[in-house]
């Protein structure tokens, strides 16, 4: 199997090259490509020495490459581009970082779409994630491309649930679905807990919402977002982990990695054992269910599109969206978070 990680030099892209060798996703068999800019290369030359120094026999074989034309292999991760500054008092918009990484996406897709074998499959971290696989998913076919916002953002979901409930997270199923930021829809109508009836589970729900709803939801979560950012820009990070730690388990889902980035400490270390479960997933050779952003054609929920939602994956890329029997409001507010998504990419493209 080979791998190549862009922006392997990166906070997120040299997480993810330490866990796919820890996690056993990688032995000695296997090819690893270390891409970046060429003003990388030193970086990347040292971190090879410094893999293999502590690696030795489960390393890889690595390698350091330099320019979008030389990116060969079978999963490619993109992690390469700007980010939001963690500094509160220089705010980045999404828009900023879209025209910032905008070329990038275009770049790295083009050199695979001209030069690839034709079945690398993309697994995309850069933000925003639904940019990222809009372009991808128009160079290579959008079955070749996912976006982990989604998977990332249902793994917290599900934690935070199981964490209230103190119950682990594989007994609790559910999605949080749509965009991988503003536009974040948790479907709660699909809640499943095992070892809980429905009428149980119905009364945990209850009491795990505090009364929100998917037509409440996006206001609060915007209000709440508002307050942390005030205790974050007034420079007390503790006092904003702790009101955080008091909201429901939908708005900490949002909140606190929110937090956790300007903290300074970032959320690498997530984001890297998302990406790689996602990719275990995908390579497992089973057919599994997970959310991922995908390109849409009219599918589920009846969108043209990037957008969250769950799909049938395979090692070939995934297959098909998994249809969700919704609440009728939740599938709104679905629909609504699709349509803002896409004129933001009609946006945003529009300006290449
Ligand atoms: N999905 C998530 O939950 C999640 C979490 C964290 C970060 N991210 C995203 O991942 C991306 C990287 O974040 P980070 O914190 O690792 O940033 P970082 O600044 O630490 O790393 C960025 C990397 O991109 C490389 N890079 C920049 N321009 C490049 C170019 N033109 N060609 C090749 N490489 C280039 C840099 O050299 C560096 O290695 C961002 O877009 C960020 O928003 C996503």
């Amino acid at each position: 199997m080979d791998i190549a990680v862009i922006g392997a030099t990166g906070t997120t892209g040299q997480q993810i090259v330490v866990q796919l060798i820890l996690k056993g996703l990688l032995g000695s068999f296997d090819r690893l490509q270390l891409v970046g800019r060429p003003s990388a290369e030193a970086r990347l030359r040292g971190m090879v020495v410094d893999l293999r120094d502590a690696f030795f026999e489960a390393a890889p074989d690595l390698d350091v490459t330099l320019a979008p034309e030389d990116v060969t292999a079978d999963i490619v991760v993109f992690a390469a581009g700007g980010t939001l500054s963690t500094n509160p008092a220089e705010p980045m918009t999404r828009d900023a970082l879209a025209q910032a990484n905008l070329p990038l996406f275009e770049a790295y897709a083009g050199a695979l779409a001209r030069h690839g074998h034709g079945h690398e499959l993309v697994i995309v971290v850069s933000n925003p994630v639904e940019l990222g696989v809009a372009v991808f998913a128009r160079h290579l076919g959008r079955h070749r491309v996912f976006g982990m916002g989604a998977y990332q953002d249902t793994l917290r979901l599900r934690r935070e649930i199981a964490g209230d409930l103190g119950i682990t997270r594989q007994r609790v199923q559910t999605y949080m679905l749509g965009e991988h930021g503003a536009g974040l829809v948790p479907t709660w109508s699909v809640l499943r807990l095992h070892g809980f009836d429905a009428a149980e589970t119905g009364q945990l729900k209850a009491r795990l919402r505090e009364g929100l709803s998917a037509a409440t939801f996006p206001e609060v979560l915007a209000r709440e977002l508002a307050a942390v950012r005030g205790m974050i820009t007034a420079g007390d990070l503790r006092a904003a982990f702790a009101y955080v730690r008091t909201l429901p388990p939908e708005l900490r889902v949002a909140l606190r990695p929110y937090a956790a980035h300007y903290s300074g400490a970032k959320t690498a270390v997530a984001t890297a054992n998302a990406t790689v479960d996602m990719l275990r997933v995908v390579l497992s050779g089973h057919q599994t269910v997970m959310a991922a952003q995908v390109a849409l054609a009219g599918d589920w929920p009846g969108l043209h599109g990037v957008l969250g939602v769950p799909v049938l994956v395979g090692h070939q890329g995934w297959l098909h969206v998994d249809p969700l029997e919704l609440a009728a409001d939740e599938e709104a507010h679905l629909l609504a978070v699709g349509h803002e998504v896409s004129g933001k990419l009609r946006q945003w493209e529009g300006a290449r």
